[in-house]
């Protein structure tokens, strides 16, 4: 089998070398090597030859802020180039896997959702998110898009990482509390995606829209105390102390992009579909900070 992955290089590119390479003949490309979403002509060109089984593509634009003033190269990038691969996948007989955001909500509400539950994106990179997702089940290809949340990973750029360095440089930090979601691992993502790879190829009736989170819940400010905490316990020299980490509403915390309050996924979907279950994040938080630090 050939597996075909865009976006290499990323947090969930990255883990994903690693997890589908037993699945069978990878080839993974970063938008150097003709894997440019920004550039669909060239992009279907090499899928065209390389006519790949499976098509997982990591690859997206990701900076929420600067979304907000590019929003025609978010929407290429996050909605365009997906779709065109979708129709591509769906004229090859592929099978696509992409990634979405809980950013496709509108954060109202306290309880977890699920799959069917209304989209209402806040900010471009959110809309760019959805168009994505709608170009990729309207193609009629055989998809999975996992929808996720709050990702981080050992290599790459992340909140988790973003609070360690602050923590060593300030004697005080303010973190948004009332914002409500799942940080979730790279790795785990790409070990899920191995394993619904395989389910989905082997019953093409799975083929469809997964929310896939980490479980349980925190707010960024949690998150970040967890974290600092657990960085200051190992040794690490850190400036701030346990007090000074704030809490803060959004409210307090101006951005140019909008983000939902309610990031609550729920995965009873996906458990129950492929039989997986997923661990509580601090888990996959505490197995990376102990492999960075
Ligand atoms: N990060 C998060 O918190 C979340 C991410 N997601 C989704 O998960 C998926 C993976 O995200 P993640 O790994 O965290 O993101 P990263 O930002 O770590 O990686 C995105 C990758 O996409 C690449 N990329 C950007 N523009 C292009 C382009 N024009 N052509 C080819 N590649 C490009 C980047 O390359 P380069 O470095 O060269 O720019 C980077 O390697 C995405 O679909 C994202 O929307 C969903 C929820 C949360
Ligand atoms: C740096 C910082 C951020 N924050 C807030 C801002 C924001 O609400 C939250 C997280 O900051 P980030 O910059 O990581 O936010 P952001 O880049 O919006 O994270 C999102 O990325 C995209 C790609 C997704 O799909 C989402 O699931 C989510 O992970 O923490 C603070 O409150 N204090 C701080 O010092
Ligand atoms: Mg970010």
């Amino acid at each position: 089998m050939r597996i075909l992955l865009l976006g290499k290089n990323g947090q969930v590119g990255w883990e994903l070398q690693r997890a589908l390479a037993p699945l069978g003949e990878m080839i993974a490309l970063d938008r150097h090597d003709s894997g440019d979403l920004a550039d669909s002509q060239c992009l279907l060109a090499k899928v065209k030859a390389i006519t790949p089984q499976v098509i997982v593509n990591a690859a997206a634009y990701t900076a929420v802020d600067k979304a907000e003033s590019e929003p025609a190269l978010a929407g290429q990038i996050n909605a365009t180039a997906p779709g065109l691969l979708a129709l591509e996948a769906k004229a090859m007989g592929a099978l696509l896997i992409h990634y979405s955001t809980d950013y496709v909500f509108d954060g109202s509400g306290d309880q977890p959702r699920d799959e069917s539950a209304a989209t209402a994106p806040l900010s471009i990179y959110g809309s760019s998110k959805l168009a994505g997702e709608d170009a990729i089940r309207a193609s009629g290809c055989q998809h999975l898009i996992l929808r996720t949340s709050w990702v981080y990973a050992a290599r790459g750029g992340n909140f988790a990482k973003t609070m360690l360095r602050l923590a060593a440089e300030r004697e005080h930090l303010k973190v948004i509390s009332d914002q409500i979601g799942a940080p979730t691992g790279a790795d785990l993502l790409a070990d899920l995606t191995a394993h619904m790879l395989r389910a989905t190829l082997a019953k093409p009736a799975l083929s469809g829209t997964y929310h896939a989170v980490a479980g349980g819940e925190t707010s960024w400010h949690a998150y970040a105390q967890h974290v600092i905490e657990f960085a200051r316990a190992k040794g690490v020299p850190i400036k701030v102390s346990a007090s000074q980490i704030l809490a803060i509403p959004t409210a307090d915390y101006p951005t140019p992009a909008r983000r939902p309050l309610n990031s609550r996924l729920s995965t009873d979907k996906l458990q129950a579909a492929f039989g997986l279950t997923l661990p509580a994040w601090q888990v996959g938080v505490e197995r990376m900070l102990t492999e960075i630090l």
